[in-house]
């Protein structure tokens, strides 16, 4: 089948739904797609069931780190890639790792229950990683009484006031999820009104396209007479087809022949668009999950690096000990998954709940750069999120 090709008219934006559990941020994700579908205008949107979202594969086969459904849609004047986390735990790993680079977030909040725990953790969180702009979607507006729904609509205001958001000028909208994928008039035209305010509140944000590129490799995939495709999103800088590249890792250079985006073609990819790259002559197992595709000569592995390190705390699913020199977890830094020696220096111990300098010394060198996040986990689950301070 001719594949027709991914055309820039409109910029690109991640963005991504968070609250807390059950509120509907998975039905109004399919109620978006579904409203821009039948739009007409919606250019290449398709509209992506509450089924399909939750139980996307690319979802299994990503694996742990990225456990993110992603959802394509445009409106009138821009191209979104969507995540909807599934849980509680895969939002704060996707958040505090950077996997899920958003640019903007829809807070979703029941206006049957209001402001609940993890309501406010999403948006402490969503403040401390860099997330600026946030719009408000009060889901349920179809069940919930008027006079209570003010009520939320004001306790929604206070919580992103106290976080350091514009309480008073955050949009927020009220929708029903689960009514405008019913095609409801009034709450089609609410999750309309919604698409509006992303627009016109979360800006474009500025991107690094000048730096060398780079592109953390999720998945590599072998397409039968074609070769060795490698995905995932443009973390920085633009490629384009002809471009040389070296996977440091793997200790080889190559050319990027095809890239795609959503199954479209395109002649040039930039930071922040999800992506596919054949890579000439590569063989399918010299390149892995983890490894990086960057310009020649951009990037230098390094297995040392200090850091700053939040343990969580027990009742954010982290230990319940300490922890001291000497541990051994496992470090996620962009789609790699790397043991590490921790040394704790004159800390000594770091309880649950604490912030912490350490230096690791990781198994495997990867690229590192200050500034850069990353996960702790032990055991399959998270244990610390971190951030890189200096690299050597
Ligand atoms: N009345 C009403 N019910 C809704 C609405 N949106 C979602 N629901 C219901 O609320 C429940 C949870 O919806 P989901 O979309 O799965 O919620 P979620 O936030 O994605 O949940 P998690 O992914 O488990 O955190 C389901 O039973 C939905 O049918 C809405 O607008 N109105
Ligand atoms: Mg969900």
């Amino acid at each position: 089948m001719p594949k027709t090709a991914y055309v820039r008219t409109k910029p690109h934006l991640n963005i991504g739904t968070m609250g807390h559990v059950d509120h509907g941020k998975t039905t109004l994700t399919a109620a978006i797609t579904k409203v821009l579908a039948e739009r007409g205008t919606g250019g290449g949107t398709r509209y992506v069931p509450f089924d399909r979202i939750d139980r996307a594969p690319e979802e299994a086969a990503r694996g742990i780190t990225i456990n993110i459904a992603h959802v394509e849609y445009e409106t009138d004047t821009r191209h979104y890639a969507h995540v909807d986390m599934p849980g509680h735990a895969d939002y704060i790993k996707n958040m505090v790792t950077g996997a899920a680079q958003l640019d903007g977030a829809i807070l979703v909040v029941s206006a049957v229950d209001g402001i609940m725990p993890q309501t406010a953790e999403h948006v402490l969180l969503a403040r401390q990683v860099g997330v600026d702009h946030i719009v408000v979607a009060l889901n349920k507006a179809d069940a919930g009484d008027e006079e209570l729904t003010d009520l939320v609509e004001l306790e929604v205001r206070e919580l992103l006031t106290a976080q350091g958001y514009p309480g008073d000028s955050v949009p927020v909208v009220r929708v029903s999820g689960l009514k405008a994928l019913d095609g409801d008039p009034r709450w089609t035209a609410a999750v309309e009104a919604l698409l509006d305010a992303v627009d016109t509140y979360v800006p474009v944000p500025e991107r690094y396209l000048d730096a060398p590129f780079l592109l953390p490799v999720e998945n590599v995939l072998t397409i039968t007479g074609r070769g060795t495709v490698v995905t995932g999103a443009v973390e920085r800088g633009t490629i384009r087809v002809g471009d040389r590249v070296e996977v440091p890792g793997a200790g080889l250079e190559t050319v990027v022949t095809g890239l795609e985006t959503f199954g479209k073609p395109m002649q040039e990819a930039q930071a922040g668009d999800n992506v596919a790259l054949l890579l000439r002559g590569v063989p399918r197992d010299a390149v892995r999950r983890g490894h990086v595709v960057a310009a020649p000569g951009s990037v230098a592995p390094s297995r040392r690096f200090s850091a700053r390190v939040y343990v969580l705390s027990s009742r954010e699913g982290g230990r319940t000990t300490p922890v001291s020199t000497g541990y051994r977890p496992q470090f996620y830094i962009r789609t790699a998954d790397v043991v590490g020696d921790v040394d704790l220096g004159a800390t000594a111990v770091a309880r649950p709940g604490d912030t912490v300098t350490m230096t690791v010394e990781l198994g495997r060198a990867v690229p590192l750069e200050p500034g850069l996040g990353f996960a702790v986990r032990e055991g399959g689950r998270t244990v610390g999120a971190g951030t890189v301070t200096s690299v050597g």
